[in-house]
């Protein structure tokens, strides 16, 4: 198995909360979902996966580029899509797709992706006039798209209706033998959807 996403002895705490300590992962092509009860620390995780945050120790790579001291080349390799939005209210849908389209150097969204996700009618709409629901479409149509090899998605279900949920999984499904694609969710029904691997964060030691 080709190894896309590695961390050896990831350590993150907040105060005396310790989210996780000597955490390793190694990953290849697949859909994993991280699980857990609220706080059990999945969105921290995958914020210093995609280096957002930096993790008080270890290391992270992305196809074998240490994030903290081979950035870009990491950066090059994955896509984020964090739970809540993150485009200014004045841009439009396309805008936003082609600044991150731009910011990563990639390929834009294909029509399959516009039409699946149903934004292709909202390209020309600002953010600020979107409902939530679109807005989280538009967010995973900017991870999805560009072909990176790993993919991390906070809570990608949450708010979306049941045609774009299920182009998400058919899209899952669709590259989960070429790319990871690693989701925190509560969303039981679309880990069973998409078959994925599960990876628990609420083990005791990790409880409040
Ligand atoms: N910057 C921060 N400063 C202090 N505490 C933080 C910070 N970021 C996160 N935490 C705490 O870390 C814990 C884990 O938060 P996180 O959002 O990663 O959990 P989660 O598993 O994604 O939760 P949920 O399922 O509710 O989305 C929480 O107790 C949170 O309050």
């Amino acid at each position: 198995m080709t190894i896309l996403l590695a961390a050896e002895g990831l350590g993150m705490r907040f105060g005396a909360r310790v989210l996780f300590e000597k955490l390793d992962l190694a990953l290849g092509a697949g859909a994993v979902a991280l699980v857990g009860g609220n706080g059990a620390g999945k969105s921290t995780l995958l914020s210093l996966l995609a280096g957002i945050e930096a993790p008080q120790a270890g290391r992270v790579a992305v196809c074998g580029h240490d994030l903290a001291s081979q950035g870009r080349a990491a950066r090059a390799s994955l896509a984020y899509v964090p739970d809540e939005s993150v485009a200014y209210d004045f841009m439009t849908g396309d805008e936003f797709l082609r600044m991150v389209q731009a910011l990563r150097g990639c390929a834009g969204p294909d029509q399959e992706l516009l039409a699946g996700f149903g934004i292709d009618v909202y390209l020309g709409l600002p953010f600020r006039d979107m409902s939530l629901g679109t807005r989280k479409k538009f967010m995973l149509a900017s991870g999805l798209m560009g072909g990176a090899p790993v993919v991390l998605m906070d809570e990608p279900s949450n708010g979306i209706d049941a045609a774009a949920r299920a182009f998400l999984v058919a899209q899952i499904r669709a590259h989960e033998h070429t790319r990871l694609i690693l989701f925190s969710t509560h969303d039981q029904d679309l880990v069973a959807a998409v078959g994925a691997r599960v990876l628990d964060l609420s083990a005791p030691a990790r409880r409040d």
